[in-house]
């Protein structure tokens, strides 16, 4: 990089409170040459099965995220002084047609990264993780999925629909658009439609971590998993926010007992440091179930420790 980047605005010279509604409060996308990273958001949640109104998610995070602070102790890192980190702003994508919805943010995912930029998506339901995968595969090729929820993501249909919430992670295997290889779920819990639900997952080649494993082995054990498992090569990180418990994550459309805490997560993605991770999303956050923008605080964290991942492997 030849100048140096364009970071927040100074937190000593404009109040918090005040300033611009961009992510963290960083440059928009064309107030910058080039980005290293965009912020992309992404108001749709066409494709849930419950609650509704992860359409207002980017919004919400982008709102809770006006406190980060430039210096990241826990990875020794400063995620928007060492690489252009900029927001894309939000994408205007069809409520009433999925179809013409996931042709449209995939268009945009790729068009964001023509320059070379990153994308860290805001979602948005699940749904999105479709397209955006389906982008960076003509890139790089299938790549390594590190599924963070509490649902597996792989049913088939709902009502007959093959693009909904539930099954992006099913569509993305059949495209072979994941190294199944080197895939998993983290933080898997709750009732499922039946048994099969497990196997079938299975046999496409997800490995999972249930959100018990953290409780029962601990968080060096999740960690040495997920790190052997992800190991050389490309990483998208698929973080569903209901991989919290709901006491840590109240506002999302299918909340689960049971789950992480917000100190696990941010743990589990300081973690990814030095891995090859080529995009990813933070998706579900439905602001209305929200209070005390308790879920918007950790999502905005959650992407805080994943930008200070990406600065790492400069
Ligand atoms: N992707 C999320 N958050 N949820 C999927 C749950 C689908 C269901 O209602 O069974
Ligand atoms: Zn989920
Ligand atoms: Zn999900």
């Amino acid at each position: 990089m030849s100048e140096a980047p364009i970071g927040p605005v100074d937190a000593t010279r404009v109040p918090r409170y005040a300033g611009p509604a961009t992510f963290a409060r960083l440059p928009r996308l064309d107030e910058v040459s080039r980005a290293d990273v965009a912020i992309l958001g992404m108001p749709f949640d066409s494709g849930v099965s419950y609650r509704p109104g992860a359409r207002f998610g980017p919004g919400h995070i982008r709102a809770a995220s006006k406190l980060l602070r430039p210096y990241n102790p826990a990875q020794d890192s400063f995620p928007f002084g060492t690489q252009q980190v900029a927001d894309a702003g939000d994408i205007g994508i069809n409520p009433f047609d999925l179809q013409e919805a996931i042709a449209t943010i995939e268009q945009a995912v790729t068009a964001t990264r023509a320059d070379g930029a990153k994308v860290l998506t805001l979602g948005g339901d699940h749904t999105i993780a479709l397209p955006v995968l389906r982008s960076v595969a003509r890139d790089h090729g299938p790549v390594a999925v590190l599924h963070l929820d509490a649902h597996l993501d792989t049913w088939d249909t709902y009502f007959g629909a093959p693009y909904t919430h539930g099954t992006p992670f099913r569509r993305a295997s059949e495209e072979g658009l994941i190294d199944l290889e080197r895939s998993m779920h983290v933080g898997i819990r709750g009732p499922l439609y039946s048994k099969q639900d497990l196997e079938d997952d299975r046999v496409l080649g997800f490995q999972v971590v249930r959100s018990d494993d953290y409780q029962v082995d601990g968080l060096a054990s999740v960690l040495g998993r997920i790190r052997s498992r992800l190991a050389d090569g490309p990483v998208y990180v698929s973080l569903d926010i209901d991989v919290l418990d709901p006491a840590h994550a109240p506002g999302t459309g299918t909340p689960e007992a049971g789950g992480l805490t917000s100190r696990e997560l941010l743990h589990t993605l300081r973690g990814l440091a030095g891995l090859d991770v080529v995009g990813a999303d933070v998706v579900e956050v439905a602001p209305a179930y929200d209070w005390a923008e308790i879920t918007g605080i950790a999502a905005a964290h959650a992407a805080y420790e994943m930008l200070s991942v990406l600065a790492a492997r400069r």
